[in-house]
């Protein structure tokens, strides 16, 4: 039993900061139910990747450079990412901030596809770490839009960073990127 001294401070009230689960926003539910079936998302209680995201309502839909979207998530690196010894496979890691960062963009504008990301790897990712992927999804044209992601770990270590382009979906790709499967 720990016992309180008499002139500590009471603890400060939780800050409500706006964050939610994904599928608690109405436009997030739907991105929610795509990550179900997703390479990085779709097994939630495997040995490989184990992600949970979260978008803050109050930056969506529509962001603009002065409210940039906001999407993140808390990933675990399970023994089956495993790419370097005791560590994990730099394709997972891309592929994390890759899905991210795709997911920050339709949140925050409409459905869209990476056509061009840049990872840097900036320490290696010890297989076990349960990370938090922040991204940021900036304003977007007629026809994409620019979104940065990075993957820190709990005692602030920068694991990874990431930049992409993500070409929004339209009319010219009808009948691309239409669920299918085997
Ligand atoms: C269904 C929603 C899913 C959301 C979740 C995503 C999660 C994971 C994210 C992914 O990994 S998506 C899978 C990997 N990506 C792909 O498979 C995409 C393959 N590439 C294509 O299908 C086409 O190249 C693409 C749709 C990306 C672009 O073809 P378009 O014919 O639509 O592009 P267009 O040439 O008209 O260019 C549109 C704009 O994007 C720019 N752009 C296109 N490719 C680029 C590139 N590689 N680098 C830089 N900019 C690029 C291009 O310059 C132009 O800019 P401007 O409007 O300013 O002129």
């Amino acid at each position: 039993m720990t016992l309180t001294p008499p002139d500590t401070p009471p603890a400060p009230a939780a800050v409500d900061d706006g964050w939610r689960p994904l599928d608690a926003h109405p436009v997030g539910r739907t991105i929610a139910a795509f990550a179900t079936r997703s390479f990085v998302a779709n097994d939630p209680h495997g040995d490989r990747l184990r992600i949970r995201y979260e978008a803050r309502a109050a930056a969506v839909p529509h962001a603009t450079a002065a409210q940039p979207a906001e999407l993140r998530a808390e990933v675990w690196f399970g023994p089956k990412a495993e790419g370097p010894p005791g560590h994990a496979h730099g394709g997972s890691v891309a592929a994390v901030l890759d899905e991210a960062m795709g997911l920050a963009v339709w949140l925050a504008h409409r459905a869209a596809v990476a056509a061009h990301i840049e990872v840097d790897f900036r320490n290696p990712v010890p297989l076990g770490l349960t990370g938090r992927v922040e991204t940021t999804a900036g304003p977007a044209d007629e026809r994409k839009s620019s979104v940065s992601a990075r993957l820190v770990g709990p005692d602030g270590t920068v694991y990874g960073e990431a930049t992409g382009i993500f070409v929004l979906l339209g009319e010219r790709h009808a009948g691309r990127f239409r669920g299918g499967g085997a």
